[in-house]
C-alpha cells in the first residue's frame, strides 16, 4: 500500500496565473518527504496538484506529468476521484462532519466511492482505521458520538482515519499540526513515523523542526519575487538539506534569514 510518484515538468496555474513552475521530482514510497518554504512559494497548491483537487477549482489546471508507479494521473480515461481514492489528503484544520457519529466519520470515504458493506464488514473498518490512526483505545467506548466532540487532536487523528479507511497508497498532509497544541503534534508527528511503514507520505509544514524530526526527504520551493512562480529549488535527504544544503537560498531559509 505504498507507491512512487514521479513528477515531470508539472507548471500548475491559477487562471493565467503561473504558480508553479517546472517542478520534477521523485517521492519515494514507504517515506515522508516534507515541502519547506516560505509563504506563497506553492506547497499547498504543488500538494493539491498530486491527487487531482488542484483542478476543482474554476480555471485551475496543471500542464506536465504526474506518475504513480508509472502510471500517468492525468492521462485520458483517468478517473480524477479514483485518483483521489487511491492518493488521500488531511487538511490543515481537523475537519471531521460535524453531524456524523465517530464512526460514520470514519465510514464517510468509503460511503462516497460507494463502497457496500455489511454491518460486520464496516465494524471491522472503524477499528482497523481507528487502531492506524491510533485512535481506537480513546474513542472505543464512544463510536457512536459526534466526531465533533473530540479534542482538536483527536480530530485530526480522526481525519487521518477517515483518510487510512480506504486504503490509499498516499497520504497527502498539508500542514496538519498547524491547529494543534504541542501534545497533539508529538502525537502526529509519532502517527506519521508509524504510517510511513505502508504508505508513502508527503506533508507540508512551516516548521522546520518538524521536517527535520519525521521526513527522510525535503524539498525546498521558493518564489524569485513576487508574483513570480514558486519553484522547486532544492530537493535531497532531509540530513543534507538540514546540515549541508546545496543551495544558498536554502541555507538561508532554514537558518531563519527569511521566510
Ligand atoms: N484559489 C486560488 N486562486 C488563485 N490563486 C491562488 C489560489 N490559491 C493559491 N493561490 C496563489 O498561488 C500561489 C501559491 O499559493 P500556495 O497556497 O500554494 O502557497 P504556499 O506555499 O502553500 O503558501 P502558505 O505557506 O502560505 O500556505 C500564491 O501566489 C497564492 O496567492
Amino acid at each position: 500500500m505504498a507507491k512512487r510518484i514521479d513528477v515531470s515538468g508539472l507548471n500548475i496555474f491559477y487562471g493565467s496565473f503561473k504558480a508553479v513552475e517546472d517542478v520534477s521530482m521523485t517521492i519515494e514510497p514507504r517515506s515522508v518527504t516534507a515541502f519547506i518554504g516560505p509563504s506563497g512559494c506553492g506547497k499547498s497548491t504543488f500538494l493539491r496538484a498530486l491527487n487531482r483537487m488542484h483542478e476543482v477549482l474554476p480555471g485551475a489546471r496543471v500542464e506536465g506529468k504526474v506518475a504513480m508507479d508509472g502510471q500517468d494521473l492525468y492521462g485520458s480515461g483517468v478517473d480524477p476521484v479514483q485518483v483521489r481514492r487511491e492518493i488521500g489528503m488531511v487538511f490543515q484544520r481537523p475537519n471531521p462532519f460535524p453531524t456524523m457519529s465517530i464512526a460514520e466519520n470514519v465510514l464517510a470515504g468509503m460511503r462516497l466511492n460507494n463502497k457496500r458493506m455489511n454491518k460486520k464488514a464496516a465494524t471491522e473498518i472503524v477499528e482497523r482505521s481507528l487502531r492506524g490512526a491510533n485512535l481506537w483505545n480513546e474513542v472505543k467506548d464512544r463510536l457512536e458520538r459526534p466526531g465533533s466532540g473530540l479534542s482538536g487532536g483527536q480530530q485530526q487523528r480522526l481525519c487521518i482515519a477517515r483518510a487510512i479507511a480506504v486504503e490509499p497508497q498516499v497520504l497527502l498532509m498539508d500542514e496538519p499540526c498547524s491547529a494543534l497544541d504541542p501534545i497533539s503534534t508529538l502525537a502526529i508527528e509519532d502517527l506519521i513515523a508509524e504510517l510511513k511503514e505502508q504508505y508513502t507520505i508527503v506533508i507540508v509544514t512551516h516548521n522546520m523542526q518538524q521536517a527535520a524530526r519525521v521526513s527522510d526527504a525535503t524539498g525546498f520551493f521558493n518564489l524569485a519575487a513576487q508574483g513570480k512562480p514558486g519553484r522547486l529549488i532544492e530537493m535531497d535527504s532531509t540530513q543534507k538539506i538540514f546540515s549541508n544544503p546545496s543551495e544558498k537560498s536554502t541555507e538561508d531559509y532554514i537558518t531563519g534569514r527569511f521566510g
